[in-house]
């Protein structure tokens, strides 16, 4: 019986998220064609899906690190997003594709956009790997979105609960949550 077996359920596939990963990608590639991307990745939650769809483009990109944290190791959103890393270089003039791996409340994303828009970059987009509607505090428009999703938490390829199963190589709901 695998670890994780007593509290999480499979959600989305393997299968179903590498699918939909290589498909953003192309879109991705076709969008910024001619143009230096540079993609924004939101630590500490998206690094599994920007290294996959980072490996999914075919463009000569740059990689850069932000890290925001508020949720604290629980299921609920403590309201206030605190920068933990910044970026190692000057956005201005540059085109910054946002990646994260959720937008739930919409209120990590609603400071980036403020936040990186202030650098004055060239262009500034999001692409997010799971939106979930029902729990949006403020309208975020996702350029790139993998799947929407009801009202549930969830957790694996890169998203955790109280900083365990990011390593999950699927999507999972955790069971009672
Ligand atoms: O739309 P929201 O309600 O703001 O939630 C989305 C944010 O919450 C998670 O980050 P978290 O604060 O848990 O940090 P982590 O990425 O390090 O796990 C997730 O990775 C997003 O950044
Ligand atoms: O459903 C979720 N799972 C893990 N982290 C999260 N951060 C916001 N929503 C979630």
């Amino acid at each position: 019986m695998a670890f994780y077996e007593n509290e999480v359920g499979i959600f989305i596939t393997e299968e179903k998220v590498q699918a939909r990963v290589r498909e953003l990608g192309a879109e991705i590639t076709r969008d910024y064609q001619g143009k230096d991307l540079t993609l924004v990745c939101v630590l500490k939650g998206s690094t599994f899906f920007a290294m996959d769809l980072a490996r999914c483009i075919d463009l000569p990109l740059t990689m850069e690190f932000l890290g925001v944290s508020s949720y604290q190791g629980g299921t609920e959103t403590t309201g206030e997003v605190r920068i933990t890393s910044d970026v190692s270089k000057p956005m201005a003039g540059k085109h910054l594709l946002i990646i994260e791996d959720i937008i739930d409340t919409g209120l990590t994303m609603s400071f980036l956009l403020e936040n990186l828009r202030a650098r004055h970059p060239a262009s500034l987009k999001v692409a997010s790997l799971l939106e979930k509607p029902a729990r949006a505090r403020t309208k975020i428009d996702i350029d790139y979105k993998g799947f929407v999703i009801d009202d549930v938490f969830v957790v694996g390829y890169g998203l955790d609960y109280a900083e365990k199963y990011r390593n999950l190589s699927f999507i999972g709901r955790m069971k009672g949550k």
